[in-house]
């Protein structure tokens, strides 16, 4: 008689490791033992499968950047090919969060039904082994079939999943072929794997010509035939031959040999004659050959780089990441010092608390610091203190156990604290915790464990906790409504961010929210020196969120030649000089409106001096920027770099 699938587990987690002599096996086995013993999962009990909202899915789809539609373009190759098999196909994020999916995509049908869909969360650690969650642990292609899953819940589920790869060789995204019901052994997804392999290189080798389009790009392939287009080993060169980048196969062949990896090795380093002949082929822009130092032996084929040819008006569209802290600001002193200081603070094991107002970018910085921390590849977990009646937030938080109210699931729930074990926990408007909420929360993490509802079993956790609120949480300390010992608990550091009407880097801002929202929307991303100019009257109350609205609403409404003032909504038209009830509150009337409005020479000589840096003039006045802004456009004054 065949044993039941939790009892094959649990005689694998008694021997306290992976026995199986085949390597796919084995990977399955190494990840049982990862889920029990570093997760805490039991066989037994299915907490479920993590879902987005549709804010969560936006962001996570705008982080994973140019790489989601190159790698739709791939997905949209591939799918013709599986589908008659009963295959599906998904992409999900670097967390095993779900971006894409080409398949049955009914909201009633068996794909969706059992998870596999858009804006689940198959990370390994709270979902257990699955394709998408144990290739994002293993960093390698896999094959998670029918058994070989945690959760009795997904035994009917074969999926095949690979990884994609950024530039810098980390992981990006994961490429997932899944079917249900599929027959026979894991052998038998065979060519599931090979295919998934295939076009998981295909989508990543594209973004890598993309990305480095403006270097030379040396392909490299053991068939001549092949170069061209299907090059085992892609490598981008400076102008000086130096290397910038190495696509996956050219990582694995060289940065064993290569002390610190092979980028910023020469290519003599890496080819016997590598300069003369990387030489010889820009010249003659044919085919070579390339012999590595041991051996190896290669057709080459060398590429020239597109420079950029953007239009004068045309937004950049190159946003080389660093990280995901370097995306938060543009040159704004303040914003570049404070994402300094979170870089600084996000490798160190502290609980941070962000504060700003609404709309100004505090859960991007947490997430930003989560994907900055060494545990970036943890789950990143939040929740909103205020969107969660009171009743709800203390069962989302710590769980309950099984049988604890009426109507509550039959098997408990597992609380967003132990979904983020090992990773990060965001709660957001904590200022409206409730007080008896705020002595339990103080607890778990004092005491870095949690009691789930109705349980007497407390779970050690490992959870780093950012907090943030848009409240004055001293006032509130003063006011007895939140607790001074939570709030020194929970700022172990404590980051403000400014306001966007504070900011300098607003045109960075605008450029950068423009190309998210042209690419989702497939409009042209360009905006006139004249609707930038009106942009810049406005005071922003609603921050970077009021900001994404508006340029939403632009470029919905712009043609060809991108958004012009006519199509920015009246509500970032009303400057606080003709929004009524609002001129007192942010425009104080000071010396630059003093000065005779019959002149422009003043301002004029002003603004020179101060190299247009409308910031700083508007310091010197004592006034605010919108009153400079407004002040130019009365006058007619427009700075060079909007001279047409
Ligand atoms: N640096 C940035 N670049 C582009 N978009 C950003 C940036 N920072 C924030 N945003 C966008 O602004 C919006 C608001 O951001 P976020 O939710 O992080 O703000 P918040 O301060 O947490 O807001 P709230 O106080 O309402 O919770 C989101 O759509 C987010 O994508």
């Amino acid at each position: 008689m065949t044993q039941p699938h939790s009892q094959i587990i649990r005689r694998v987690l008694d021997t306290g490791q992976a026995v199986a002599q085949e390597q796919g096996e084995r990977l399955i086995q190494q990840s049982w033992l990862r889920c029990a013993g570093d997760h805490g999962l039991a066989p037994g009990r299915n907490p479920g499968i993590p879902e987005l909202d549709a804010a969560q899915l936006r962001e996570r789809r705008e982080r994973v950047g140019h790489y989601l539609d190159v790698a739709r373009a791939g997905m949209h190759q591939l799918y013709p090919h599986i589908a008659p098999l009963g295959y599906i196909t998904m992409l999900a994020d670097s967390q095993g969060a779900t971006l894409e999916c080409l398949g049955d995509t009914r909201a009633d049908s068996p794909f969706a039904t059992a998870g596999l869909r858009t804006g689940t969360v198959w990370n390994e650690a709270a979902v257990g082994t699955n394709g998408i969650g144990t290739c994002i642990a293993e960093q390698r292609t896999l094959t998670c079939h029918r058994d070989d899953h945690f959760y009795a819940g997904n035994l009917d589920l074969s999926c095949t999943a690979a990884p994609l790869r950024d530039p810098q060789g980390r992981v990006a995204a994961v490429l997932d072929i899944s079917a249900l019901s599929m027959p026979g052994a894991r052998d038998s997804q065979h060519l599931a794997r090979h295919l998934t392999s295939l076009y998981a290189r295909l989508i990543e080798d594209s973004y890598f010509g993309h990305h480095f389009r403006d270097r030379w790009l040396l392909r490299l392939s053991r068939s001549a035939a092949l170069v061209d287009h299907h090059a085992d080993l892609m490598l981008a060169l400076d102008d000086d031959g130096c290397v910038v980048g190495a696509n996956t196969g050219a990582r694995r062949l060289f940065d064993p040999h290569a002390e610190r990896g092979v980028v910023g090795h020469g290519i003599g380093a890496l080819f016997r004659d590598g300069r003369d002949r990387v030489h010889a082929l820009r010249q003659a822009e044919s085919l070579g050959r390339l012999t590595t130092w041991h051996d190896a032996d290669f057709h080459a084929a060398l590429t020239q780089p597109r420079r950029a040819r953007a239009a004068a008006t045309r937004v950049p569209i190159a946003s080389h990441r660093a990280d995901a802290l370097h995306t938060m600001a543009g040159d704004d002193p303040r914003m570049m010092a404070l994402t300094d200081q979170a870089r600084r603070l996000a490798a160190k094991p502290i609980d941070l608390l962000v504060q700003g107002e609404t709309g100004c970018g505090k859960e991007v910085l947490a997430r930003a610091i989560h994907a900055t921390s060494p545990r970036a590849n943890q789950p990143f977990v939040a929740i909103n203190c205020a969107a969660l009646p009171e009743s709800l937030i203390e069962s989302e938080l710590f769980g309950y156990a099984a049988g604890t109210f009426t109507g509550a699931r039959r098997d408990g729930m597992t609380g967003r604290f132990v979904q983020a074990d090992g990773g990060t926990l965001f709660l957001d408007e904590i200022g409206d915790m409730p007080l008896d909420l705020q002595t339990r929360l103080l607890r778990v993490l004092a005491e870095r464990e949690v009691l789930p509802l109705g349980s007497d079993t407390p779970i050690a956790l490992d959870v780093r906790v950012i907090t943030a609120t848009h409240r004055d949480i001293e006032a509130r300390i003063a006011a007895g409504t939140f607790r001074a010992d939570l709030y020194y608990r929970l700022a172990g550091g404590t980051l403000t961010l400014p306001a966007l009407r504070e900011r300098t880097d607003l045109d960075w801002l605008i450029d950068r929210v423009i190309v998210t929202e042209a690419r989702a929307l497939a409009a042209p991303a360009s905006i006139t020196a004249e609707a930038r100019a009106v942009l810049h009257t406005h005071d922003w109350p609603g921050n970077i969120r009021e900001l994404r609205n508006v340029l939403r609403f632009a470029l919905a409404l712009a043609d060809e030649h991108g958004i012009t003032a006519n199509d920015l909504p009246n509500s970032a038209r009303d400057t606080a000089a003709n929004a009524p009830g609002t001129a007192t509150s942010s425009v104080s009337p000071g010396p630059a409106d003093a000065e005779p409005d019959s002149s422009h020479a003043p301002l004029i000589a002003r603004l020179r001096r101060c190299q247009w840096n409308v910031t700083q003039v508007a310091r010197e006045l004592g006034v605010a920027r919108s009153t400079i802004y407004r002040r130019m456009a009365r006058l007619d004054i427009v700075a060079p770099k909007y001279r047409h």
